[in-house]
């Protein structure tokens, strides 16, 4: 549990302190049956160089979220870090700097974290929580932006490991402020707590979009805001697409609504002062295939002579943003 503790601990006194009723047995049975590759992930950690140094690092949490400066690391040091961060591909929320090594990731997270960051209320002292959190960028941006506490839930064994290694190179005063806990969001209690409540490229994994929208409204408090990113087809309210086997070479794909009829979804639900505050075509450059991840990335889940379908015929990505409150 030694990850765990620290935020356990933090959640004792944090106005999250019901999720105690059930979150440590799902941590224990997470640690007692893990995937097939996090004790070989967990191994790769340890063997992380310990950058003990006179000076203490700095932490830097913009665009490109990095730990320096790259002097506290010798040539050797790095060469390790690049080889052990290897063993833990693919790398797809980032980018990050770890003492002068750049890990290019697949995605530019940064991009996604500018379109939203202009329509969030206030993160200042405030708790926040990250569903589907990935490697855990945003929450170091949510960090930045001056929440109190930032708390992550993803199901990724492979996402903790990458937050983890990150987290440990970050000075205590920040990383004793975030938390990722390996659960999914139909594991989490009603807290009726998040001052925010993120959820970015997740809704159109869940087979009951709706049952998932009620979820995010039963962790918020009164006067709480709702930050939703998914993929959105063109259309009106009463435009949902659901595709065929697979979208974009994704088999976890079920409902795609307009963003207006994703409005009228959260209004049925009782969400308050809904807004689509962006659109945004995901763009070749944003989503590629990198050093650190070799796999095949949008451009080959695009159709090659028409780039505004996917290979299977529908609609490419479109990202919208919408802001609610409950
Ligand atoms: N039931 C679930 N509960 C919680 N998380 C889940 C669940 N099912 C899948 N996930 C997680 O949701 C994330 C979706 S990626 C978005 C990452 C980040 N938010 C981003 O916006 O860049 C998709 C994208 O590429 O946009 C993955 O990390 C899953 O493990």
């Amino acid at each position: 549990m030694d990850w765990f503790e620290q935020s356990l601990v933090r959640l004792v006194k944090s106005p999250h302190k019901a999720w105690l009723e059930t979150l440590p047995r799902q941590l224990h049975d997470f640690l007692s049956k893990p995937h097939g590759d996090f004790r070989k992930w967990q191994r790769v950690l340890k063997q992380l160089p310990d950058i003990n140094t006179e000076q203490q690092p700095t932490a830097s949490l913009g665009d490109t979220v990095g730990i320096g400066p790259a002097e506290l690391a010798s040539d050797s040091d790095r060469a390790r870090m690049r080889g052990l961060l290897k063993q833990l591909q693919p790398w797809r929320k980032g980018p990050f700097e770890l003492f002068g090594l750049n890990i290019d990731t697949e995605w530019r997270s940064d991009w996604k974290w500018q379109r939203v960051a202009p329509h969030l209320d206030s993160l200042s002292g405030q708790q926040v929580l990250d569903v589907g959190c990935g490697s855990g960028y945003h929450l170091w941006r949510m960090l930045e932006a001056g929440a109190e506490d930032v708390w992550g839930v993803d199901p990724g064994e492979l996402f903790l490991t990458q937050f983890q290694a990150i987290k440990q190179y970050m000075p205590a005063s920040i990383a004793d402020r975030a938390h990722f806990f390996p659960v999914g969001i139909e594991a989490m209690p009603e807290l009726k707590s998040f001052d925010t409540v993120f959820s970015m490229g997740v809704l159109y994994h869940r087979r009951s979009p709706l049952e998932f929208l009620q979820q995010l409204k039963g962790l918020l408090k009164a006067g709480g805001q709702l930050v939703l990113e998914t993929i959105v087809v063109a259309g009106d309210e009463t435009t949902v697409m659901m595709p065929g086997e697979r979208y974009a070479q994704m088999r976890n794909v079920w409902f795609l609504p307009s963003a207006k009829a994703l409005a009228v979804w959260m209004q049925r639900l009782g969400f308050k002062d809904i807004k689509v505050v962006d659109h945004n075509v995901t763009s070749l450059d944003e989503q590629r295939s990198t050093d650190w991840m070799q796999g095949e990335s949008l451009k080959d889940f695009l159709d090659a002579d028409d780039p505004s379908l996917t290979v299977e015929g529908y609609q490419a990505p479109i990202r919208a943003i919408l802001t609610a409150r409950v």
